[in-house]
């Protein structure tokens, strides 16, 4: 019996918070669960004056997540929080009328966006992994989920929580598996739908960037929402983004999509470093037997006809989103395995291509 983030969650949804009275989870205090085959850790954020008073909701919560089936080491750790609230999304700050020049994040050398045309072609599994296979090679990496739409970076990386404020005007981001993030999904709440109008998402998204205390980066790859619109040209009208990946499936809508995505980045002079296939070939997990599901080849031979490189053909496995649902990539979870393998070289191919 395998346990999921899911089930500890739930788990630790028992356990009540002293101060707030709801449950650890709803109070915004459990933070990083990461789920690494029968091991779980978690952190409590807690106001550090108030550690005697944690000190058995920690034992609590230790014994409940125990209690799983499936687990069989948990570590519960208590880290202190600063008081103050991360300061909120100002949507007023959003657009400026004045044209400027791109600029760049202080302390980030490099800004890498990932795209696709269509939603849910894997955009976002994708970002996680380069990021992961990044920071295994060494690099200091970023990742800016800014996909407020369907923010899934928390979940892949395993990380959860309000990111916390120490003087209300930065933000702290989280870190898991050696990569910094942060998603405009921490920010509103997982529960919480947000309708978000052009101008609220350009001005968040400025914010994340700059008020973020991201700390020295090699790279910041942002996981873009699927499309050509608002988000997308605002990063490359305000911030000067080095280079984009689009990421698209097989299938010809997906590509008449990603198309689009190309030509935009190309109008903006952002320069396309070049296209991934994702769910190139199925592999049974039972038998390893290979199926194109949705076509196989397409991307490599649009991406000659646009004359961009093809980066890598990532298959359709169940242990790739497995390992994304369960917050451990499937280059962290799998590092030696065939899966692994495609994200290690795309990740190689960039650092030989001094773009991350
Ligand atoms: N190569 C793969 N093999 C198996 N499952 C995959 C693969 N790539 C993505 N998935 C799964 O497909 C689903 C969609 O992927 P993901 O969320 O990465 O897509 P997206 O393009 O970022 O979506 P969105 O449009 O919502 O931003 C997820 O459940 C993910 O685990």
């Amino acid at each position: 019996m395998t346990v999921t983030r899911e089930t500890v969650l739930e788990a630790l949804k028992s356990i009540t918070d002293p101060v707030s009275g709801s449950d650890i989870v709803s109070a915004g205090i459990t933070r990083a669960v990461t789920v690494e085959g029968s091991t779980v850790r978690f952190v409590l954020e807690i106001d550090p004056g108030k550690s005697e008073a944690y000190g058995p909701v920690r034992d609590k919560a230790d014994a409940a997540v125990a209690a799983l089936p499936g687990v069989e080491k948990v570590s519960a750790m208590l880290t202190a929080h600063s008081e103050k609230a991360p300061p909120d999304l100002k949507p007023k700050k959003a657009a400026q009328p004045q044209q400027q020049a791109p600029q760049k994040v202080p302390g980030v050398a490099r800004i890498l966006a990932v795209a696709s045309g269509k939603g849910g072609v894997g955009k976002s599994t994708v970002s996680a992994n380069i990021a992961c296979a990044l920071a295994m090679q060494g690099r200091k990496v970023g990742l800016l989920d800014a996909d407020v739409y369907g923010p899934s970076q928390p979940k892949m990386l395993g990380v959860s929580g309000r990111p916390a404020s120490p003087d209300g005007k930065t933000i702290l981001p989280l870190r898991n598996h050696g990569v910094t993030m942060m998603s405009m999904g921490l920010m509103t709440g997982e529960d919480q739908a947000v309708i978000w109008r052009g101008p609220m998402l350009m001005g968040a998204l400025q914010q994340m960037l700059l008020q973020v205390q991201w700390g020295e980066l090699d790279v910041l790859i942002v996981d873009l929402p699927p499309g050509t619109g608002d988000v997308q040209m605002t990063l490359a009208q305000k911030t000067r983004v080095d280079g984009a990946i689009v990421v698209s499936t097989p299938q010809d809508v997906a590509l008449i999509d990603a198309r689009k995505g190309i030509d935009m980045f190309r109008k903006m002079n952002v320069p396309v470093l070049g296209m991934i296939e994702n769910m190139s070939t199925h592999i049974c997990s039972n038998c390893g037997h290979e199926e194109h599901v949705f076509g196989h080849g397409g991307v490599a031979q649009e991406a000659r006809k646009l004359g961009v490189p093809l980066l890598g053909e990532v298959p359709l496995h169940l242990d790739v989103r497995l390992a994304g649902d369960n917050g451990t990539p499937i280059v962290a979870a799998q590092p030696g395995g065939a899966q692994a393998k495609v994200f290690l070289d795309i990740a190689t191919q960039l650092v030989d291509a001094g773009a991350a």
